[in-house]
């Protein structure tokens, strides 16, 4: 049996699957974001550890000793800072965070050839103009710093005691080579970094160490082999199939992703697309990424005082889909794809006397499919043709929210058992090609569809001045235009 790890942003997930994919055991813990200032998103890579080890051990204990190898899969480009002997400097900066806009500009400026050797913008959520922000802003941190690593490889390296990173993960701090899948010294050099303060780059199917013998006891857990893993929107493609050119999914999580799997790397920064490694050797993905996605739904059910996203969803059903005039733009934390806005922040428009907590609720469904349609749309434009996605992440348990997200993506959403937890899938079928080898497309291979959903014209129609609003007004609400 193979045990997956997955450090999302509102929480950790570990499932066992056997050996023929089947899941056998799961277990949850939460955590939380702390925004002590504006555009701060920070977690403490302690919560981290601990969420950690609560999921594992929430797992029957029968089935974690059947454990033979363990993958890790994690929220992406959260930048934790390490000093002498390992110990945490401050912190871990997460993906949504956007305090580091001006030391993109000023990235983007002493490393020229960023787009060409990590593929992508710098945005502020990425790892590398975090650390131009720590240098500017926290200079005494900065000199401590002797490792940076990114949340799944600090729970790694508690596990293990090794300090390592998948390229897909690596690829997100924009210091990786990404079309030659190893450290850039020239972009780490731009950040007053060097190779020596980066873990150990390697594929998601690598071993990379062994549970340390006082983790295995407290896990009840053999000192078996952890692999390299993935970011979470790679692990997730190699947990439900999407590992070959052409094959494309929807992720949402805390974040909204489209994720398209391509056989070279295939940077095109115009429109704020990400181009990074797969976690699978000699494939590469571009995705576009949106930064609150299943956060808007946990935020708006707060909102109007509803309990939590089924009972969310149960509002918004009873009014249905293009129901009101109301629309909502997601910019929570700002927004990556296509904007590149770090500042930008959410809307509601259209509110009139007859603004229900259900048609708000409404709104924020359309709003995160709306967004999501504009990333679709530049994916497209960057070359990437898509018809069918396969859907992970928590929002997948709402197949009401899966009728709003085909028709204003105009796209067959495929629900694959388990896709909902699909990076720790993904992390588990990691551990296999780890510790027995085998084929990653038969390893990966999609599992059983639950179900697909095809778009609904008629309600694509309805949609269609709502998107056509929706997109008109992004550019009244940025401080871009103030
Ligand atoms: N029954 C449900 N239907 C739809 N979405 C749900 C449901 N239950 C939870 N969610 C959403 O799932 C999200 C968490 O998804 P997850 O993929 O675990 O995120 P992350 O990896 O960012 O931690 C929550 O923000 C919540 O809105
Ligand atoms: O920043 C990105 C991808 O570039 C996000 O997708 C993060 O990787 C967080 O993922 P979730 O917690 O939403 O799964």
């Amino acid at each position: 049996m193979f045990l997956g790890i997955d450090i999302g942003t509102s929480g950790v997930k570990a499932v066992v699957l056997d050996e023929h994919g089947a899941v056998v055991g799961q277990g949850t813990a939460a955590l939380t974001v702390q925004r002590s200032h504006p555009l701060w998103s920070e977690q403490d890579p302690e919560a981290w550890w601990q969420a950690t080890t609560a999921a594992v051990r929430a797992i029957d204990p029968a089935v974690r000793r059947a454990v033979r190898g363990i993958g890790l899969a994690g929220q992406m480009h959260g930048a934790t800072l390490l000093g002498a002997d390992d110990q945490v400097l401050r912190p871990g900066i997460l993906w949504n965070d956007g305090r580091s806009h001006a030391e993109c500009a000023e990235l983007e400026a002493k490393a020229p050839d960023l787009h060409r050797i990590a593929g992508n913008l710098a945005m502020p959520g990425f790892t590398a103009p975090k650390l131009l922000w720590v240098a500017h802003h926290e200079p005494e941190t900065f000199a401590k710093i002797r490792t940076v690593l990114l949340p799944k490889d600090y729970v790694r390296l508690r596990m293990t005691g090794e300090k390592a990173s998948d390229v897909s993960d690596a690829a997100g701090t924009l210091w990786l080579d990404v079309e030659r899948r190893e450290w850039s010294d020239d972009i780490l050099a731009a950040t007053g970094l060097t190779r020596a303060q980066m873990p150990r780059a390697v594929e998601g199917t690598a071993q990379t160490g062994r549970l340390r013998a006082e983790v295995a006891e407290a896990w009840g857990i053999d000192q078996v082999p952890v692999a390299g893993g993935g970011g979470d929107n790679a692990a997730g493609a190699a947990g439900v199939g999407v590992v070959k050119d052409g094959d494309a999914l929807l992720s949402l999580g805390t974040s909204g992703v489209i994720f398209a799997a391509t056989k070279e790397f295939r940077p095109n920064p115009a429109g704020a697309v990400h181009a990074f490694c797969h976690c699978l050797p000699g494939v590469w993905h571009q995705m576009s990424v949106h930064l609150s996605a299943a956060a808007c739904i946990d935020w708006v059910a707060r909102l109007t005082g509803t309990p939590g996203a089924a009972e969310l969803f149960a509002r918004a059903e009873s009014v249905g889909p293009a129901s009101g005039p109301e629309i909502f733009l997601p910019y929570l934390s700002g927004e990556r794809t296509p904007h590149n806005d770090a500042e930008v922040r959410g809307a509601f428009l259209g509110l009139d006397h007859d603004t229900s907590p259900e048609r708000l609720a409404q709104a924020v469904l359309e709003g995160v499919a709306f967004a999501l349609a504009d990333g679709l749309s530049v994916l497209r434009d960057a070359g990437t043709e898509l018809s069918q996605l396969s859907v992970i992440g928590g929002g997948a348990r709402s197949s009401y929210w899966g009728q709003t997200l085909a028709a204003a993506l105009n796209v067959e959403l495929v629900y694959l058992k388990g896709g909902e937890v699909g990076p720790a899938l993904g992390a588990a079928r990691l551990a296999q090609l780890a510790v027995d080898g085998g084929s990653p497309e038969e390893v990966c291979a999609p599992p059983p569809i639950s179900h697909t959903i095809a778009p609904d014209a008629a309600l694509a129609e309805r949609f269609a001045p709502k998107i056509a609003r929706f997109r008109d007004s992004y550019s009244r609400i940025t401080p871009r235009n103030r």
